[in-house]
């Protein structure tokens, strides 16, 4: 049996959870202050290109650089407290950056050094000391799951090879613009990109990295051309461990008790718990419960730009948010 949508898979996830709650409440309050922000900033698409590590201008190599980063966009967290200046980071145009920003800070320096690091023919290819020395660290810490990008690599490289004649573009193409079909199509055929899990006896899919690589490619190409999806509304937000911290400070999403002791103590969650698939399917959401709440208020937006926008309230806020746990689940999944 197929899993359910992501979006039925999330409604299912929250009205059967047991330490998740979406708050109407705080939905309410999160959709005002949200379409606020949203209006004063002039918060769209474009601002996904004003990052200095995010290319900003659309081309082939541009999709090929988001395939790469997309294909190894997880498990950033690392044992250590996020101030600790020996948790991983790779210093680039004079910045040290930790976290997701220093996967593309790897990929760039890659780039700049004349390693064609998302030319799917190398990386498929590539040994593992060649591509180690892409993901090499400028602190004490190594990259975390290095093994397993290095199998992902390959793995994603042999298929694009095998079934995209050596391209991604290949893949949007079949999609005939369409966002749902691009998921469709990389996850029937990436394994790695795969992400669903069984939650209290129902297959139940988030599809985070699939789903933000489609997003990612939409946002860079301002929708046009290869980044033209016609139903890119039906994306929903990507399931990571910041998005949850952020819709926890604005009161959307509620922790039990227990939970929000063991988030607060680093207690581990396993990857495919009960645990990890409420926090998950629960914000999912609760960010559809902030669009269709914005919706009812004549403001029109999508699960992606209310994705960007609070991964990047969450990251600017990082500071006055560190007393609100993430949970740590160590996945290739997101
Ligand atoms: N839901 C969601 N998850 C996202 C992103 C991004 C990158 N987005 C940038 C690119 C364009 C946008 O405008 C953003 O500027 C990374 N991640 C996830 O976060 C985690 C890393 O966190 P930390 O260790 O603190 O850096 C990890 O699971 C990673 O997969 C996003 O946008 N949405």
């Amino acid at each position: 049996m197929s899993p359910l949508s992501v979006r039925e898979s999330a409604a299912f996830i929250a009205n059967n959870a047991k330490e998740v709650r979406v708050s109407e409440a705080g939905v309410c309050k999160a959709a005002d202050w949200i379409g606020r922000a949203m209006k004063e900033s002039n918060y769209s698409r474009k601002e996904w290109g004003k990052h200095q590590l995010n290319p900003s201008a659309p081309s082939e190599e541009t999709i090929a650089w988001i395939f790469v980063v997309d294909a190894l966009n997880f498990s950033f967290w690392t044992e250590r407290p996020e101030s600790d200046p020996s948790r991983y980071g790779v210093r680039w145009e004079g910045v040290l950056w930790t976290g997701y920003w220093s996967l593309c800070a790897c990929i760039n320096r890659a780039l700049a050094s004349g390693t064609p690091i998302t030319d799917p023919a190398w990386f498929a290819r590539a040994s593992d000391n060649e591509l180690a020395l892409v993901f090499r660290s400028d602190t004490a810490d190594a990259i975390p799951l290095l093994e397993e990008r290095i199998k992902v690599l390959r793995e994603c490289g042999q298929i694009l090879l095998k079934e995209f004649q050596g391209s991604f573009i290949e893949c949007i193409r079949q999609a005939g613009h369409s966002a749902t079909a691009l998921v469709r199509l990389i996850v029937s055929n990436f394994p790695c990109f795969r992400d669903a899990h069984l939650y209290q006896g129902r297959e139940v899919a988030f599809y985070k990295r699939a789903q933000i690589l489609v997003a990612d490619i939409w946002a860079c190409c301002d929708a046009q051309g290869l980044g033209q999806f016609d139903d890119i509304d039906s994306l929903t937000m990507f399931a990571d461990y910041r998005v949850p911290q952020a819709l926890i400070a604005i009161g959307a999403l509620e922790y039990g008790d227990g939970l929000w002791q063991d988030l607060s103590e680093r207690v581990p969650i396993l990857p495919g718990s009960e645990r990890e698939c409420e926090i998950r399917g629960g914000s999912i959401h609760a960010v559809e419960c902030i669009r269709q709440e914005l919706q009812e208020k004549g403001i029109h937006t999508n699960a992606v730009l209310l994705d960007f926008f609070l991964w990047d309230y969450a990251k600017r806020e990082s500071e006055s948010l560190k007393s609100i746990p993430i949970h740590h689940t160590r996945s290739i999944w997101y």
